[in-house]
């Protein structure tokens, strides 16, 4: 007997299944409805026992659950990559910031993948019928789409066990990259209470800082830069030694000097959400963990000015009797500024924020950075800012000359001037804040060349002399030992200057 070639085989089944359809079609025609029932579920089986290709589902909602199924999020947004070369009908949605266009497969289009030498194929279905207008009698399913993947059976393992995961990898990282980020905040009254969804609630994170634009030596710009992309990618390193995947910074200095801009510019960088903490709107511990259970990873926790948050400077601390004086002078002075009702508000304690940093609940989620400024590091509990749970201290400070001139870069577009030569001989003498040299390089009509902006500041800088100099004869006169140093820096604690940190510190 003649064997029967491969082209043979398939022709018979081809057949086959045209046979199959025919009958079919004559079953649901004429049959009764128990015996089409029984008919049709046999003839499906055969043709499973025929057909060598194998059907995986993505559902975009799965059970009862109203949240969007993940797995069907991501295969929607590793297959926008290739649909939007492939595919013949397409969706077209904005992406965030509504400035990117994104293309994605439109309903029942097919797409084809191949990976590892298997072709597969992907296809976007829908079931149930499209929602009733209000007071319809007809109450049908809810429309729910679901993607369709076709392989042959032959690739049933590696798809099971390479494909689908690289689909998931791919289809996760494409997400991060196109989501858009936000700005949490806590302090927005009880929203929680109400809706007893989320305890934070948010806004587009829409802040354009950025590195590039921040006053400072460039030399440890570059190191926090390092520092922040090196920690993004150290996921395997935080594993293999045991420690969370999070990492603490501590921003210190005078207002005005970057703190919260650099806060910005590292969301930014590594294109996370931004968790605004408002440590004196939450009621207790339970609370504070409560919140740190529903932060996500990729992203920043911050809690600026930790110093005026709550009462957490030196509990800790082994006091000296002079210590202890000048603790109870200064604790009735803050007492009596303080807002008697907010006191009785928070109840959150060193210890709860401690645990809140690197306690056993830190862990959950991965990938986080917290974030403390302040203005007076000198008054923080070295427990709260030790290494390990504040791993790198950060001084942001004055503005140097190298400083200026990423400023007049970014404000003026100039970087060589002949007003450059007494911009820095007066900058070596006078402390100016970055914020300050920003509002006078700011150009404030539209007459304002660069020139004009430079002589602002050149201004400024003159003024900023002659006051330290008046302030430094006053004080001699009242035979008082003049201070370090006089300053321009003008805010929330203005004779105030930071101390120095322990070893370590990035002075910038
Ligand atoms: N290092 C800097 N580089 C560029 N711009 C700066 C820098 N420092 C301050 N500025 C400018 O000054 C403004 C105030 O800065 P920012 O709010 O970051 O200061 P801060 O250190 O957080 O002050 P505070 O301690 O009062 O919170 C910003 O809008 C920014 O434009
Ligand atoms: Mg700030």
């Amino acid at each position: 007997m003649a064997a029967i070639t491969a082209a043979e085989m398939w022709t018979t089944v081809g057949s086959t299944i045209a046979s199959f359809m025919f009958l079919s079609t004559i079953i649901r025609q004429y049959c009764p409805h128990e015996v089409r029932h029984f008919l049709e579920k046999w003839m499906h089986t055969l043709a499973c026992f025929f057909n060598p290709y194998i059907h995986v589902s993505v559902h975009e909602f799965t059970g009862t659950r109203l949240n969007r199924s993940e797995a069907y999020a991501a295969v929607e947004a590793y297959l926008s990559t290739n649909s939007s070369k492939s595919a013949k009908r397409l969706k077209l949605e904005m992406e965030k910031d509504n400035k990117n266009i994104v293309l994605s497969m439109d309903e029942y289009e097919k797409v084809t993948d191949e990976f590892q030498g298997a072709e597969i194929s992907w296809v976007l279905g829908k079931t149930g019928l499209p929602q009733q207008p209000m007071g319809s009698v007809y109450h049908s399913e809810p429309e729910r789409r679901f993607y369709k993947l076709t392989f042959h059976k032959r690739y049933r393992e590696m798809i099971a066990e390479s494909y689908l995961q690289h689909v998931m990898k791919k289809g996760k990282e494409i997400r991060v990259k196109n989501r858009q980020r936000k700005l949490y905040t806590n302090g927005a009254a009880n929203r929680w209470f109400i809706t007893k969804q989320t305890m934070w609630s948010d806004v587009p994170f829409e802040h354009p800082a950025r590195f590039e634009s921040i006053a400072m030596e460039a030399e440890k710009k570059q190191e926090i830069i390092e520092d922040l992309l090196h920690f993004s990618q150290s996921k395997d390193f935080y594993a293999r030694i045991g420690k969370a995947w999070k990492r603490g910074y501590l921003l210190y200095g005078p207002p005005g000097t970057g703190k919260s801009t650099m806060i910005a510019a590292m969301a930014n960088l590594l294109n996370y959400d931004v968790y605004d903490l408002e440590l004196t709107a939450v009621k207790d511990n339970t609370e504070l963990r409560k919140l740190l259970i529903e932060i996500t990873s990729k992203s920043i926790i911050v809690i600026e000015d930790i110093d005026c948050s709550l009462d957490l400077t030196g509990q800790r601390k082994k006091k000296t009797e002079k210590e202890t004086e000048d603790k109870n002078e200064q604790g009735k002075k803050e007492t009596n500024s303080k807002d008697p009702k907010e006191e009785s508000i928070s109840r959150v304690t060193l210890s709860g924020l401690l645990n809140f940093i690197d306690g056993l609940w830190s862990a959950i989620g991965g990938e986080r950075i917290i974030v403390f400024t302040t203005n007076y590091v000198e008054k923080l509990d070295p427990a709260l800012i030790r290494r390990g749970r504040m791993d790198k201290h950060i001084e942001l400070s004055y503005c140097s000359f190298e400083g200026f001139k990423v400023l007049a870069k970014n404000y003026l577009l100039v970087e060589a001037h002949p007003l450059f030569e007494t911009i820095e001989r007066l900058m070596e003498g006078t402390k100016i804040t970055p914020a300050d040299v920003a509002e006078a390089l700011m150009p404030k009509s539209f007459r304002e060349d660069a020139e004009k902006c430079l002589s602002n500041l050149i201004q400024a800088l003159e003024e900023a002399k002659k006051k330290a100099a008046t302030k430094k004869a006053e004080e001699e006169s009242r035979g008082k030992e003049p201070a370090k140093d006089d300053s321009l820096v003008q805010g929330k604690h203005e004779t105030e200057e930071p101390q120095g940190l322990d070893d370590g510190a990035v002075l910038l």
